[in-house]
């Protein structure tokens, strides 16, 4: 009998990458671009993986290096434990086929039907009508769209577009999608059930998944895990949850408070002192491990005056973290005896003037 830990912990990563550098060559009279310098990157099969960045940090070239569009400067790319630098044409297509590819702008043919597009890399593939045919209309069911298999492309939503972007990649039953921007072109609530829809992909067809965006909510609503790049460099990873409670990089900071906002910025900072006399401390809670009430009876017990002037709390797949600022005020000896017994209890910054 096997345990569901015995194989994946024996089994290869679904993609490594292993010190892998891209250089491209100097334009005239220009400078080589080092888009890549030293990335290691692990993908098991299964998870869905959000990599960000600002703009040219190296995560499409990244994309482009995995599904072997690009070769590398130096390193290896190794999909299912295949060396891609390695492989001849033909071993190549077939690594290929099994990377599904989603675009920001869908790149779906305007003068093919829905029908016409999904069927388009199955033509290409060499596959029997009778199982195009199967295969077309099982897709049609799973994205939502069997009723538009014979409308034009340009009869289409946004929305829906990205449907048929998604069952095209799927066609040739890939183990591996890429989502290059998939949902940035897209309004929130449509970007909401084209999220909703890869969540299926992964969870009922198992397939993995790995999405670049610059928009952490995607991150926070879709991946497993998250990788943030700069100047062509993975410089934080790790879980979600993790990274956005926890984030330890200034560009890490920078894109998770474009969506938890709980801990006042230095002017934001200085505005409250404007308005609260006392010290400020910032409390960290994570999970359920400390329980607000107990830090503050802890504080209600001492000889102290506390408010609290800013903070959040949020939930990320099920699990809550946020951080909450107090102004606590009294005699001096009181206030660090407070501060040192909360520190006791939960994560707990002060917060200089
Ligand atoms: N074919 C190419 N030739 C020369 N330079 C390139 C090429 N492709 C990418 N670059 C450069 O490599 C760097 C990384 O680009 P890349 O497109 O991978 O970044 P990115 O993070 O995907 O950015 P964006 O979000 O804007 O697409 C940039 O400086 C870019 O100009």
């Amino acid at each position: 009998m096997t345990t569901a830990a015995g194989p994946a912990a024996t089994s290869v990563p679904l993609v490594e990458l292993r010190d892998v550098h891209k250089t491209f060559p100097a334009a005239r009279g220009g400078t080589p671009v080092e888009a890549i310098r030293g990335v290691d990157l692990s993908v098991e099969a299964g998870e869905i993986v959000g990599i960000v960045g600002y703009s040219g940090a190296g995560k499409s070239t990244l994309v482009r290096l995995i599904n072997a569009l690009e070769s590398t400067t130096s390193g290896s790319v190794r999909i299912g434990g295949r060396e891609i630098a390695d492989l001849k044409e033909r071993d190549l297509r077939e690594v290929r086929l099994g990377i599904g590819m989603i675009f920001q702008q869908f790149n779906l043919f305007r003068s093919r039907t829905v029908w016409g597009n999904i069927a388009y890399p199955l033509e290409v593939a060499g596959v029997a009508r009778a199982e195009q045919n199967q295969r077309i209309s099982d897709l049609l069911h799973f994205v939502g769209l069997a009723d538009k298999a014979h409308s034009h492309v340009d009869e289409l939503s946004g929305g829906q577009k990205q449907r048929v972007g998604i069952a095209r990649a799927l066609a040739t039953e890939p183990s591996l999608l890429l989502a290059d921007e998939s949902t940035s072109a897209l309004d929130p609530e449509t970007t909401q059930e084209v999220l909703s829809l890869l969540r299926r992909v992964n969870r009922e067809l198992g397939i993995t998944i790995v999405v670049i965006t610059h928009e952490m909510d995607v991150v926070r609503s879709l991946a497993h895990r998250v990788v943030v790049m700069e100047a062509g460099r993975i410089v934080e990873q790790g879980p979600v949850v993790q990274v956005l409670s926890d984030p330890q990089q200034p560009v890490t900071r920078r894109f998770v408070s474009t969506i938890v906002d709980d801990e006042p910025d230095a002017e934001a900072l200085a505005a409250l002192h404007a308005r609260h006399p006392g010290h400020f401390v910032k409390l960290a809670f994570r999970g359920d491990e400390v329980r607000q009430s107990d830090v503050f009876a802890e504080l209600l017990s001492r000889d102290v005056r506390f408010e609290l002037v800013y903070g959040g709390i949020e939930e990320v797949q099920g699990e809550t973290f946020g951080n909450l600022t107090l102004a606590l005020d009294g005699d001096p000896a009181a206030v660090t005896a407070a501060v040192a017994a909360v520190a006791d209890l939960v994560p707990t910054t002060e917060l200089s003037r």
